[in-house]
């Protein structure tokens, strides 16, 4: 059977897929993690000199939005850019790959979709949930593709029905190495409802948490 094909069914069932063997570096996926890490240990004053800009790029304190890549933010976190815009450009070469097998998986040209990323709108979103606090709500993601990077703790959750009452949640493990993929609410319209954009959300379990979130909002 084609990757492509192998795709199908995921894509139809959950709109969620594990990515092994995608050649990006395990080192380099863990070094985007420490940093995560390493940032969001920093003092809340250090943060807080990076604190979000009009555009949403930045230091949000609490759950909103992202870090910027723009921004240097060298000087509080030894390595920060070379590491994650390394990491940001790898994901983005793998996010054209994945959607061209989605396009084949779809029966159509594997550059099918490539007109649609002539001004993309991609957002990498460091998180760090805190022990016991923070998770994230039920929702789904609003553009084409998210690639998570997460740490070794659980914690996301997805719902295949989301109008059944009550709603089942079903944990996603952890696969070290492996991307978590889910697709997004608008791949779900370009395919009219066939490929699914599923509800998700995280709860803490008494550990903090850190994940990387890198979305195609093409
Ligand atoms: O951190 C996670 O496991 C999920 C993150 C997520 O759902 C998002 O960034 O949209
Ligand atoms: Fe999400």
């Amino acid at each position: 059977m084609s990757l492509s094909n192998f795709m199908l069914q995921p894509c139809i069932e959950v709109g969620f897929f594990y990515l092994i063997n995608h050649g990006i570096d395990q080192k380099l996926m863990d070094e985007v993690l420490a940093l995560t890490k390493r940032f969001f240990d920093l003092p809340t004053e250090e943060k807080t000199k990076l604190i979000f800009d009009k555009n949403h790029r930045g230091y949000t304190p609490m759950a909103k939005e992202i870090l910027d890549l723009e921004n240097s933010t060298e000087e509080v976190s030894p390595g920060w850019r070379t590491v994650m815009e390394k990491y940001y450009f790898e994901v983005l070469k793998l996010g054209h790959r994945i959607a061209s097998l989605i396009a084949l998986s779809l029966e159509l040209r594997p550059d099918y979709f490539e007109k649609m990323f002539t001004v993309p709108m991609v957002a990498m979103r460091p998180l760090h949930y805190a022990e016991g606090k923070f998770g994230s709500g039920a929702h789904s993601d609003y553009g084409l593709l998210t690639f998570l990077l997460t740490d070794d703790n659980s914690g996301l959750q997805i719902c295949k029905e989301k109008d059944a009452k009550p709603q089942e949640w079903l944990d996603v493990a952890q696969r070290k190495g492996a991307f978590i993929v889910n697709l997004e609410d608008m791949l779900e319209r370009w395919t009219n409802g066939l490929y699914r954009s599923t509800l998700h959300r995280v709860v803490t379990k008494g550990v903090d948490r850190y994940s990387v979130s890198r979305w195609d909002n093409d």
